[in-house]
């Protein structure tokens, strides 16, 4: 029996634009059990990450309306602080751009422990933690480079350092802005790898936000595909793959180069607001 742990229901953003708030999340629904990977997979701006920023709250700019249930509670009606008591505990985040994300003044041992540290857990225990949970992230000699200060790192190192401070404290929900993207091919099948393995541990649901069809196929359960923030069409991996019902769909999984595959067969392309 699995229970949902997160319902999004008609969920809305907007920004102000110039001429009034521009309304760029249409009403978006989508249910996430305990334990489950989700993918919410589209093109550069279907909106995605705005819907994953919408349901966490992050833009005081934007406006949102609907409902986004976690455990029951109405994420979109609680008190700011209660909001940010959420993000880092209970919910994990992993966005774009790992250096933002990181203090540079602070060595990456500090920061990874931290999520525990201000829980009470005693120091040595949470640097033993951090220390094995980067080593599983595939980070060399984790324990020396733990002193290490983030500059001292590469992008794809830092990269992981965020997403070992997102899962420390072991939240039931991790959301994660093209974790990936920035790692090589190798690393990428690490972290996947981690983050499935977590998933089963702990029974920590994930919210992968990718734009990349491979790493759907090999890592998600179900998917939710985005266009023009709207979710198009929500299923399970096999049946998006397998049996896509929606035109935009059968378009993107047309357009995914494959080994082996026609190089002149051109691409389905779909007319602009067909849907
Ligand atoms: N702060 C903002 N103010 C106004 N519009 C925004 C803001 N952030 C995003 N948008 C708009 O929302 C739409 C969706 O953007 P979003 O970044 O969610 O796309 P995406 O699917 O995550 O793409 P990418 O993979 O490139 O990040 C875009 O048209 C973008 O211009």
């Amino acid at each position: 029996m699995t229970s949902t742990l997160l319902a999004v229901r008609d969920l809305r953003a907007s920004y102000p634009g110039p001429s009034g708030p521009v309304e760029v999340v249409h009403g978006v629904d989508l249910d996430l059990a305990r334990g489950e990977k989700l993918a919410l997979v589209g093109e550069s701006g279907s909106g995605k990450s705005v819907t994953a920023r919408a349901i966490l709250r992050l833009d005081p700019d934007a406006t949102l309306s609907g409902r986004v249930e976690l455990d029951g509670a109405d994420l979109l009606a609680l008190p700011t602080r209660r909001m940010r008591a959420i993000r880092g505990a209970r919910v994990g985040l992993v966005f774009q751009d790992p250096l933002a994300a990181l203090n540079p003044v602070m060595t990456i041992g500090w920061q990874i422990t931290q999520p525990l540290v201000i829980r009470g857990v005693p120091k040595k225990i949470a640097r033993r933690r951090g220390v094995d949970l980067l080593a599983r992230l595939g980070v060399r000699d984790a324990e020396r480079r733990f002193d290490d200060y983030p500059h001292q790192f590469s992008g794809g190192m830092r990269q992981r350092v965020v997403i070992a401070i997102a899962v420390i404290a072991e939240p039931d929900l991790l959301i994660a802005d093209e974790p990936t993207t920035a790692l090589d091919v190798r690393v990428q099948a690490r972290v996947l790898e981690l983050l499935h393995e977590l998933t089963g541990e702990r029974d920590m649901a994930v919210l992968l936000i990718t734009h990349d069809l491979g790493i759907v196929a090999g890592f998600a359960d179900r998917a939710v595909v985005m266009r023009h923030g709207r979710a198009v069409e929500t299923g399970s991996v096999e049946d998006i793959y397998h049996r896509p019902r929606h035109e935009y769909t059968k378009a993107l999984l047309a357009a995914v180069p494959r080994i082996g595959g026609d190089p002149t067969r051109p691409l389905i392309t779909i007319k602009e607001g067909e849907r």
